[in-house]
């Protein structure tokens, strides 16, 4: 509780009042507004506080408080309404009735009425008694009270020295040189620093007072008028003692380069503070400097110089925060930061400073308490644009991302779109991650970074399951109609099948796969046979766990299997070989590819060439859920398969997981493989060219993947250097506009060690992992959780995608925690068998008798006893 020197009575408007003295009043305490006149609070500047004095009458109490009083003044003995608490009420009453009745004191503050002078004693015991320390008593007006208890003085009596004389005649030094410490801060400060401590006399107070502006006592040069050269001058708010008056506090706007002279905000906020600014603070400041010399084409300079992209720019970050689900709160922070960022280049466009809008806050939660507030439902230009939205109004052609389906139907609706093609903004916008230290975050916040981009599985299968159900009852004529819809086809598919002989090298021509792509394909292909066929189990594992009893494991094939080949965003031939490959090493006797076939109903030469090499038996021409649908259930054309395999996007997913739980489809699925994602961990010697280009490689893949940079102890100057190579390549890339999508929901997560790095990596369990360390090999032992593991700086995760001879397709979102990537065990399933001798059962079987029985199931005890007595025998 800081004390106020005496509390000016407001008994009259506003406008009656001279206005210099009110603003003066409000500088150094709480003003005591009559009940009758409590409209006029309206009219005081927002940070103004004040008390209303209701009297006798404390019905209203509850309502002023909440339109912003800070206490409320009641006669004694009147009974309080519900919802006012003691802690906001001071007492009118006499010093007798205050000693009188104790138990009366437990409020926040007095106003003694009486015209008794107190001694100490009984004003300490008076303020103990109090709900506050040290207690707020005032004495009304006329009553002879002790002179270290403020008055209630109506403004009317009182002039601009009589209110600095009853502020400073308080103050006590217990300085050699009579002055007093202050301490200045920043009223509504974004950061919790104060902005200097200087010292004031009576007369730099009293001036301070009276002028509004900061006025201090220099100790070597006099009276100091803040900015009276430099030009940075400050607006006093509010002026302070503290409890026992030797110390005061400022209150100020401070306007200019700041309060320093190294013109810095405050003399606390350089950087060997250790608290620099940050957050809206930071970025006022920024944006202040930007505009006073933004590089001429920067793109600070731009959105100052061009309202149009500015426009543009808080429309879309507005619309991208309206998106970013409730599910994923680092996302909606992000969005949130972005929107909060663009609005504030409009504010100091417009010379608006962040306390500016917090006043507006502040006023408008006043305006709310008084139930002023406009209703707050949206305008119908709104209102209608949402309401198309959430009927699926469909989006301009030019709105949709590349791949996905132009239009809706009842069964099937359209998911959410994205915008993807750039504005003018965006494409200067930087392409960046967002960085977090795992040393400063909560346990909360953690578990936020390991989380992926959201998948809301149910809705997605939900979305599903009228696909797969009308491809179930409808077969190829369904199939066929979704693929015309969704992959926007320009021809009519005669059939959804394609059968062997696809490509070979002997009948595709040079100008259709050239050479060279061939030879490649073909590269890759042994690399992966050789690594896959060493895979296999060709031998059964034989144990003989008792003399005469022989326990055997051994491999088969599945029979029937398809492999879904993705081709929305693009074609990935890379797919059929990762999964062609492990099946034919198995020896799968059926193998099913599907695809989405090209608009003109053709299949890519790359896919043809390698459903070739690995044997496939036929290739479905269609895509997304109906493509798994088919497999699962098999229609006319398209054999039915027992597991299904391979990566997609949400609706390959969500079918996927839907048919597996089908008794009737009576189909397998590899794992529930989500958008592709990479986890780089880089240390000291880290290239920060390689680290951009891998992080980049799968941000390439969609939207929604996921890339992770784990930095170890990095200097700040590296991480910048990753970060502009980030962006300096993206943007070079094709993809571009895909990698802005999926960067933005990738990390930097800053570790300060090898072993806080790898925890954080097996707890994330990324599907793709690049250790990017001086010892990366000896890092390899402590990985536990990850899909594939890419060792040294010369392994990027290409060559696994592609041709080393791993396979690619591999557990997402975090799946890698309990599944292996596919392999060539994948497509085979294992049977186990056992061969008794006699001897053996001679052993065996008492024992299986002795737990047959403690089962009570007889028969199995019998089928062992009627042996064991032939044995017998
Ligand atoms: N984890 C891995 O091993 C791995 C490997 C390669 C690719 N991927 C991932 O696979 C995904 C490939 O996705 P993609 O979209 O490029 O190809 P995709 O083949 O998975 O999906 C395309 C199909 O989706 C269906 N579809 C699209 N919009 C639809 C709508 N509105 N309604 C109904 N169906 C619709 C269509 O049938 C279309 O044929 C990416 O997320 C990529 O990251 C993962
Ligand atoms: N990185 C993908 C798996 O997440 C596989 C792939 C195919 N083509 C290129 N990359
Ligand atoms: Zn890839």
């Amino acid at each position: 509780m800081v004390y106020p020197a005496l509390l000016p009575l407001l008994n009259k408007s506003v406008s009656e009042v001279d206005s210099e003295l009110l603003s003066a009043c409000i500088r150094v305490g709480p003003l005591l507004v009559l009940a009758e006149h409590a409209s006029v609070t309206s009219d005081l500047p927002a940070l103004a506080e004040y008390y209303v004095d209701v009297g006798a009458d404390a019905s209203k109490a509850a309502e002023y408080l909440a339109q912003g009083a800070s206490k409320i003044v009641v006669d004694s003995d009147i009974h309080l309404p519900e919802g006012v608490s003691r802690e906001n009420v001071i007492l009118r009453t006499t010093v007798d009735q205050a000693q009188g009745r104790p138990t009366h004191h437990k409020f926040g503050g007095l106003i003694l009425t009486g015209s008794d002078n107190i001694d100490a004693a009984t004003i300490k015991r008076l303020r103990d008694n109090l709900l506050e320390s040290p207690g707020l008593i005032f004495s009304e007006s006329g009553a002879s009270t002790s002179p270290e208890i403020p008055k209630v003085v109506a403004v009317s009596r009182l002039s601009m020295k009589s209110l600095a004389f009853a502020f400073t005649s308080t103050l006590t030094s217990d300085r050699a040189d009579g002055l007093f410490p202050t301490i200045v801060c920043a009223a509504q400060a974004a950061s919790d620093l104060p902005l200097g401590l200087v010292y004031s006399s009576v007369e730099s107070v009293t001036e301070s007072i009276i002028t509004g502006r900061g006025v201090y006592q220099s100790r070597k040069h006099g009276l100091w008028r803040k900015g009276e050269t430099s030009g940075s001058t400050q607006k006093v708010v509010r002026i302070r003692k503290d409890c026992d008056n030797d110390a005061v506090m400022f209150e100020v706007e401070q306007s200019g380069t700041g309060f320093c002279h190294l013109e810095t905000e405050g003399c606390f906020s350089d950087s060997t503070s250790g608290k620099e600014k940050k957050g809206i603070a930071a970025l006022e400041e920024t944006l202040k400097a930007r505009l006073a010399s933004a590089p001429e084409g920067s793109y600070t300079a731009r959105l100052f110089n061009d309202s149009k992209l500015l426009q543009q720019k808080i429309m879309e970050e507005a619309e991208e925060l309206i998106e970013a689900t409730d599910d994923d709160p680092r996302h909606v922070a992000f969005e949130a930061a972005d929107l909060l960022y663009f609005t504030m280049v409009r504010c100091i466009k417009a010379g608006v400073s962040w306390a500016d809008v917090e006043r507006s806050l502040d006023e408008k939660a006043a305006k709310g308490k008084k139930g002023e507030r406009r209703q707050g439902d949206a305008k119908p230009k709104w209102v209608e644009k949402l309401a198309d939205k959430e009927n699926g109004a469909v989006p301009a052609a030019d709105e949709k991302v590349p791949g996905q389906a132009k239009e809706s139907t009842a069964d099937a609706p359209v998911p959410k779109t994205f915008p993807t093609e750039p504005t003018a903004a965006e494409t200067d916008a930087p392409i960046r991650m967002r960085t977090s230290s795992l040393a400063s975050c909560s346990s909360e916040e953690k578990a936020a970074l390991l989380k992926r981009p959201v998948m809301d599985s149910s809705a997605m299968i939900e979305r599903v399951k009228p696909i797969v159900n009308k491809v179930r009852d409808e077969g190829d004529a369904a199939v066929r109609s979704f693929t015309q819809q969704f992959d926007r086809l320009q021809v009519e598919l005669k059939s959804n099948i394609m059968r062997a002989p696809f490509y070979t090298p002997e009948s595709v021509s040079e100008d259709v796969l050239p050479k060279k792509v061939r030879d490649a394909i073909d590269s890759a292909y042994a690399n992966l046979k050789a690594f896959h066929v060493k895979q296999a189990e060709t031998k059964p594992l034989v144990v003989e766990t008792m003399p005469g009893v022989v326990c055997t494991r051994f491999a088969r094939p599945i029979d029937r299997v398809g492999i879904y080949v993705p081709g929305g965003t693009a074609i990935l031939p890379s797919t059929a070989l990762h999964l062609g490959v492990p099946a034919q090493v198995a020896g799968c006797s059926t193998i099913v590819l599907s695809t989405p076939p090209r608009q003109d109903g053709s299949i890519s030469p790359e896919v043809l060439y390698v459903a070739q090499l690995v044997g496939v038996s036929c290739i479905l021409k269609a895509g997304g859920a109906q493509a798994v649908a088919a497999m699962a259930y098999g229609t006319e054309e398209c054999p039915k398969v027992d597991k299904i395999f391979g990566p997609g996007n949400q609706w390959v997913t969500a079918a996927k997981m839907l048919v597996q739980n089908d008794t009737n489809a009576l189909v397998g699925i590899d794992m529930p493989a989500g958008p592709s994602e990479v986890m780089v961990i880089a240390d000291k010697t880290c290239n920060p060219v390689f680290v951009a280009s891998d992080l980049l490689s799968q941000a390439e893949h969609g939207i929604d993947s996921q890339v992770v940079l784990v930095a170890i102890d990095l200097e700040e100057s590296q991480l910048e250097e990753i970060e502009v190579e980030v962006d300096r390549q993206a943007r070079a890339l094709p993809r571009v506009d895909i990698i802005k999508q999926a960067i933005k929901k990738s990390l930097i997560v800053k570790t300060r060690t090898l072993d806080e790095a790898m925890n954080f990596s097996n707890e994330y369990a990324p599907e793709h992992l690049i250790l990017h360390l001086e010892d990366a090999p000896g890092a390899v032992k402590f990985v536990n959780n990850a899909g594939s593991v890419f060792v040294g700086a010369f392994s990027p995760e290409s060559c696994g995608d592609y041709a080393s001879g791993t396979n690619h397709t591999l557990p997402t979102y975090g799946y890698a925690r309990q599944f292996s990537g596919v392999n060539t065990l994948s497509f085979q399933k294992h049977i186990t068998s056992q061969e008794l001798t006699k001897e053996g059962l001679r052993v065996l079987g008492p024992i299986v008798v002795t737990l047959a029985e403690r089962e009570g199931l007889e028969a199995h005890a019998n089928a062992v006893r009627v042996r064991l007595a032939e044995l017998q025998q």
